[in-house]
């Protein structure tokens, strides 16, 4: 079963006027992952889609989506696929991938099909893509590590880039994830936007009674959200994407924009923030 719902673009100027209820239903992504189920976000930021897919030891093939009017939804697309779950395999462009937890798959454009089974729970990542690259696996043995952070500022963390120029090549892709290590809470401190890219944040490894303080809006504007497991927050380029966690956490970032600059981002120090 194929679910998407599709979320508009927001004025930042709109934002501001926000309740909570408004707030989550704008840019929290939340029961994506269902047994038998793939559930998707279309949005209008980038044309970025988010989702899951869990095929509850069965299969789930994923192919036309109505929303993109074209006979395969990556026809025109490129996708990134990582497994937060146990162990499953995806099957597209005639071979089966293999894929434990926190593996990464890149499909390009034009990879037809793709099929999700065994135990896997798998986040979905689209956007679209002006040239046909080849699809890759990429392990967590395969990524880069980078260290940021520091325990006195209680954001020491591992940042692990897998759909990155330094990894392999994309057209708009940009993936990863970045876990913090025990006593450290805060993720991307400090804040930062880019006009450039849009960005989602899916937020897992928690416990069920666990959330994550997940900060959004304009640098001097902003506002949070409550997250809990598996649940994504949707950024949009005008808006910071920080966040504290009551418990552990990993969260998977990715973007898409006019670069795959990783280093692109406009820093707010912590004195600036409002
Ligand atoms: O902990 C961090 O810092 C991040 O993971 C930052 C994100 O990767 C990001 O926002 C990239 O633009
Ligand atoms: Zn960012």
């Amino acid at each position: 079963m194929l679910t998407v719902e599709t979320r508009h673009a927001i004025h930042p100027e709109h934002a501001k006027q926000m309740d909570t209820d408004a707030l989550r239903a704008n840019f929290l992504g939340e029961g994506l992952f269902q047994d038998g189920q793939i559930r998707l976000i279309y949005t209008h930021y980038d044309r970025f889609t988010l989702g899951g897919a869990v095929p509850a030891g069965g299969s789930l093939t994923l192919d036309k989506v109505e929303e993109t009017k074209t006979p395969s939804f990556l026809d025109r697309r490129e996708m990134g696929i990582v497994n937060i779950g146990a162990a499953g395999t995806v099957e597209a462009g005639g071979e089966t991938y293999a894929m434990n937890q926190g593996d990464v798959l890149y499909l390009g454009m034009g990879a037809g099909a793709v099929t999700f089974s065994g135990e896997g729970r798998f986040y979905i990542t689209s956007a679209p893509a002006h040239k046909a690259l080849p699809n890759k696996l990429i392990t967590v043995a395969d990524c880069v590590e980078v260290k940021m952070g520091a325990a006195e500022t209680s954001n020491k963390r591992t940042i692990k880039q897998f759909i990155h120029p330094q990894v392999m090549e994309s057209c708009q892709l940009v993936l990863g994830y970045t876990s913090l290590e025990e006593g450290s809470v805060w993720n991307t401190i400090p804040s930062h936007v880019h006009d450039r890219r849009m960005e989602a944040y899916l937020y897992w490894g928690m416990d069920a009674e666990s959330r994550v303080l997940h900060l959004m809006g304009e640098p001097q504007e902003t506002r949070h959200i409550f997250i809990s497991n598996e649940e994504a927050a949707i950024s949009p380029t005008w808006s910071v994407h920080s966040g504290a966690g009551i418990g552990k956490y990993t969260f998977i970032w990715a973007m898409a924009g006019d670069n795959v600059d990783y280093t692109d981002m406009d820093f707010i120090q912590p004195k600036d923030l409002k």
